[in-house]
């Protein structure tokens, strides 16, 4: 015979999101149920985020060796992959068993399976058949699927994140923030490596020109891109792979020992039969309204990386998890009202940004005015021989206030924060140039910046 349950809360995904929203509602007395079809945890704390930061941090140490090579440093330090990895799984191996025991304290069930809409109120997950007052959608985002002959070679950045032992030549299909920074990192630890992308030029997202002096200096650091490039098909030889592609209307190819697709994720929708729930989406994710409900079935609501109103970043998804959690247990009170997001991608140097793009902020604002510049005289560049220092700030004339902030350099993933809080505060170009900052620090030059 069917067993039923009944929930006040059913939560689908056990990441930064759906975890939030479990622990708060059951926390608030609410018989809460939460469901994952991998290990618990989800992707920034098993597979994302901070495993990828605690890779990098050996190559954070040479590259500051490395810019100081006879000056002060005589041989550079030796990169262990190995020894890093087994540094990294002491936080991984935790988190799954961690984040369950939390849950289970407060009294939260668990399921280890994907659950599928039968109807609007009810799911069927491990054999059971479930109806819950609110669902909650927190399932994230996957790899995009590539679909060439031979994509089923292709690695992801989770299998490249455990890797015990580093190859020596990788490519990555997609010059974005995952092809970027993991090309930056297996470099660095000696590994030869290509970057093939469709577009006319790497991560999109960002400031062009910044965009340009990074790949250049990636270029010097041996990464090599193929642009304007469209992949034919991967084939397995007895080593390496080969990929085949067409370049300016030639067939070319290249081989290495592993092939990645760093092409982009989508939302992680295609096991939960939505459209058994009622449940609307789009390519962006599951459609959301200011309540971050459904705009279709009102049972449901979606946050983190899989709602269509996110940046698939994890500060936004807690913040999202918190306006779920609320509404579900105070009712639809608080709407989702984002501030401006910063984002950095983990190359080194770092490229940061947050706010407007000059595009956008010459289309919202009458008077732009554009600060702009690489500098190779500043105090801190020349102290550590960076290789890289430049930025872009927009200021809105009429006002005085920043409106956006693009960073090429040391740090940046730092300093983007103070510009996070001017924009946010709108603070005009006087008072943060008013501010006084500790010297001689990277937090100090946005003074000069401005
Ligand atoms: C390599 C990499 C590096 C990143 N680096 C950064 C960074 O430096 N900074 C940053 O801000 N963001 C970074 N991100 C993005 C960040 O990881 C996400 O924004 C964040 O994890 C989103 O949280 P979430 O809870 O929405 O989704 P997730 O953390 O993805 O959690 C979703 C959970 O749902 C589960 N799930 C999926 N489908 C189902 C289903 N059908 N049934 C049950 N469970 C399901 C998944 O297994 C997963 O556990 C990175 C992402 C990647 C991949
Ligand atoms: N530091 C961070 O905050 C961080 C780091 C990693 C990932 N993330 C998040 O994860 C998301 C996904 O990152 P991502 O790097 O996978 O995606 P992305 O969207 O940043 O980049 C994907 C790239 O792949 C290219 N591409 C797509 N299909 C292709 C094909 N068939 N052949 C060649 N190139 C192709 C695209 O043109 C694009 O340049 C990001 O948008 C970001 O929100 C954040």
């Amino acid at each position: 015979m069917m067993e039923y349950k009944e929930y006040d809360v059913f939560v689908i995904g056990s990441g930064v999101a759906g975890r939030y929203v479990a622990r708060t509602c059951a926390s608030a007395g609410l018989s809460v149920a939460i469901a994952d079809n991998r290990e618990f945890g989800g992707t920034c704390a098993n597979r994302g985020c901070d495993p990828k930061k605690i890779i990098l941090g050996p190559t954070e140490v040479f590259d500051l060796a490395d810019n100081l090579s006879q000056k002060g440093i005589s041989s550079l330090p030796e990169l262990n992959w190995e020894a890093n990895q087994k540094f990294k799984k002491k936080f991984t191996d935790k988190i799954p068993a961690g984040t369950e025991n939390q849950l289970k304290e407060l009294g939260v069930t668990l399921y280890h399976q994907s659950p599928k809409f039968l109807d609007k109120h009810t799911l069927s997950v491990e054999g059971k058949t479930i109806t819950a007052k609110n669902i909650v959608i927190a399932t994230g985002q996957i790899p995009r699927t590539l679909t060439m002959e031979g994509a089923h070679f292709l690695k992801t950045s989770a299998d490249f994140l455990k890797l015990s032992k580093l190859p020596k030549s990788m490519v990555f299909i997609g010059a974005g923030y995952i092809g970027l920074e993991f090309a930056h990192m297996a470099t660095r630890y000696g590994c030869q490596v290509t970057l093939i992308e469709q577009g006319p030029s790497a991560l999109n997202a960002f400031d062009s020109d910044l965009v340009s002096e990074l790949i250049s200096v990636s270029e010097k650091l041996g990464i090599r891109f193929i642009f304007n490039a469209e992949i034919s098909s991967i084939e397995k030889l007895n080593k390496n792979c080969r990929v085949n592609y067409k370049h300016e209307g030639k067939n070319e190819s290249i081989k290495a020992r592993m092939v990645l697709n760093t092409a982009g994720r989508v939302p992680a929708i295609t096991e939960l039969s939505l459209e058994k729930g009622g449940v609307s989406f789009s390519k962006k994710g599951v459609e959301v309204n200011k309540f971050l409900q459904n705009t279709t079935n009102n049972k449901v609501y979606a946050c983190g990386d899989v709602s269509d109103h996110s940046v698939p970043l994890t500060p936004l998804s807690g913040i999202e998890a918190k306006i779920v959690a609320e509404n579900i247990i105070h009712g639809n009170k608080t709407e989702i009202n984002v501030p401006n997001v910063p984002s950095t991608v983990f190359t080194l140097p770092n490229l940061a940004s947050v706010g407007l793009s000059e595009d956008e902020a010459k289309k919202r604002y009458n008077n732009v005015i554009v600060k702009h510049e690489f500098v190779s005289d500043w105090f801190n560049v020349k102290r550590s021989n960076e290789k890289a220092y430049g930025y872009k700030i927009l200021i809105n004339e009429r006002t005085d206030e920043i409106v956006g902030a693009h960073i090429l350099g040391p740090y940046a993933s730092e300093t983007i924060n103070l510009f996070t809080m001017a924009i946010n505060l709108k603070l005009t170009t006087e008072a943060v140039k008013n501010m006084i900052f500790t010297y001689p620090s990277w937090a100090n030059d946005i003074k000069s910046m401005l």
